[in-house]
């Protein structure tokens, strides 16, 4: 078991929340991100989980968090890029600062963490290292109604193939693709069953099917540039 601790950025709710907790009960020492403070951290904090506080929203946000990672470890595992922001598109005049956003968060956050965290990631006990990118099932099909939210994760993607060229051989690199993994407060169930019958397997399955593809990626040593889609066969629907 490593000593070097997996990064989680945006790790204080749902999905990245989820994998935290798994980790840590798996005895993986754990870093997330948070932007926002609240009384669930204070558990996760109980739990051994270091919480560092990030705002990707500017350059200067994501090189401060850097920096405050850089003194907090000597060494990461891995680096999950989980940090996002489901965000409709905008017809206002806000539209411009609106993508802005998201390609900070889903694109420019990733790329100088990648950048800056690889001697850290070299620098781990064990011979490999991983980075994941948290994509999306809309980086390949687009989106009528997000459609800077599927730009910025297909972009995101992308620095998946580029990221595990550079790095390979010390590091691999790998996307997940989810689609609908879990409802957001105030779905109702009209809307979940649309939802669920937007997918072959008609579920939606919750966390705990991320952090299985999370572990097979952490666990397999010969899998890398590659993106793991986690979505009931939306492609067959
Ligand atoms: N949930 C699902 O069904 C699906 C999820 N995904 C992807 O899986 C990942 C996890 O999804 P989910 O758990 O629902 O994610 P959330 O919508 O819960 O977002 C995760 C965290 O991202 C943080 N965040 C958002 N914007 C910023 C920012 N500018 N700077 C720093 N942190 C930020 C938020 O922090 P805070 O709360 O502290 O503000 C939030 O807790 C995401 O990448 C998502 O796009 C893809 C398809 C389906
Ligand atoms: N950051 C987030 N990204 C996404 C979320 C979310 O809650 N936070 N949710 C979805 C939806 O489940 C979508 O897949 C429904 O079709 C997508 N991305």
């Amino acid at each position: 078991m490593s000593s070097a601790p997996i990064l989680i950025t945006g790790g204080a709710q749902r999905l990245g929340r989820h994998c935290a907790e798994r980790l840590i009960d798996d005895g993986h020492p754990v870093i997330i991100s948070y932007r926002r403070e609240r009384p669930e951290l204070e558990a996760l904090r109980e739990k051994g989980i270091v919480t560092l506080a990030a705002d990707f929203s500017s350059e200067a946000g994501i090189l401060d968090f850097i920096a405050r990672l850089k003194a907090t470890t000597p060494a990461l595992r891995a680096i999950v890029h989980n940090a996002s922001d489901w965000a409709p598109d905008s017809r206002g005049d806000d539209a411009g600062a609106s993508f802005e956003r998201l390609f900070r968060v889903h694109m420019q956050a990733p790329y100088l963490i990648n950048l800056h965290a690889q001697a850290l990631l070299e620098a781990g006990d064990e011979p490999l290292a991983d980075i994941v990118h948290m994509t999306d099932y809309v980086a390949v099909k687009g989106s009528k109604k997000h459609a800077a939210y599927a730009a910025t994760k297909a972009g995101l993607d992308n620095l998946t193939l580029s990221f595990a060229a550079m790095y390979a051989p010390r590091i691999q690199v790998n996307a997940i693709a989810p689609a609908m993994i879990m409802l957001n407060e105030g779905d109702d169930e009209a809307y979940a069953e649309k939802a669920r019958a937007k997918s072959a397997m008609q579920m939606i399955p919750g966390p705990g099917v991320i952090y299985e593809s999370l572990r097979y990626l952490l666990d397999n040593r010969f899998v890398t540039g590659v993106t793991l889609p986690v979505d009931g066969g939306r492609h067959l629907r």
